[in-house]
């Protein structure tokens, strides 16, 4: 069985809809940033302050590439594995990827009671989801096999849309041959 793979941006919901889809399905959930915190043995804050971004990244690039080499579960990713063009096409490869599209309004309101989000320790997070929003959101669309709106919706609604579409979605190469011709 393909995994389902959702990208998207900090607060989009990757974690909280991942799981209940994965409930839904009766599959195993794999959160990447949960599984780096595990490998490590610290915290993202803590990983962002002694090795950087940087030292993150390398980190999120061995976790994406392990978990999409497994099969038949529902994957959340961290808000920038889209970054890298090696992690992009591990998600593609990895499943069907599902972008779940969120406004900066309602990021910054579903993040604004956490702390374990470095790059928003900042004195403006909402400048900063801003420029996130611009450099990435044209990357999670083009690796999205469906996009799904989040503003407003309920996580159930947005987990049964997700069911819904990905029922009625050819495979790939269907879709690539339709567009051609
Ligand atoms: N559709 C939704 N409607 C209302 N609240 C939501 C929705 N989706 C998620 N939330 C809430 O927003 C917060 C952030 O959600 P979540 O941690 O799932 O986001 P994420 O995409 O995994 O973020 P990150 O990239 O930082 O891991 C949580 O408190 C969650 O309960
Ligand atoms: O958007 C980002 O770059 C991040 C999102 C989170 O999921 C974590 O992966 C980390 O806080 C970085
Ligand atoms: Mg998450």
């Amino acid at each position: 069985m393909q995994n389902t793979i959702l990208v998207g941006p900090m607060g989009a919901g990757k974690s909280t809809i991942g799981r209940l889809l994965a409930k839904e399905l009766r599959i195993p959930f794999k959160d990447s940033d949960k599984e780096i915190e595990q490998r490590t043995g610290a915290s993202i804050p803590l990983i962002f302050d002694v090795e950087g971004e940087q030292g993150f990244r390398e980190r999120e690039h061995a976790v994406i590439a392990d978990l999409c080499r497994l099969e038949g579960l529902v994957l959340a990713t961290g808000g920038g594995a889209v970054l890298r063009d090696d992690n992009r096409r591990a998600l593609r490869a990895g499943g069907r990827v599902v972008y779940l599209c969120t406004s900066v309004e309602q990021q910054l309101d579903r993040t604004a009671r956490d702390r374990n989000r470095p790059l928003l320790r900042a004195a403006d997070p909402e400048a900063i989801l801003r420029q996130l929003m611009a450099v990435r959101d044209p990357l999670y669309r083009s690796i999205a096999d469906i996009i799904v709106e989040t503003d407003e919706r309920p996580p159930r609604l947005v987990v049964m849309e997700i069911l819904d579409r990905l029922q009625g979605l050819m495979p790939r190469e269907s879709r690539d041959q339709s567009a051609l011709s």
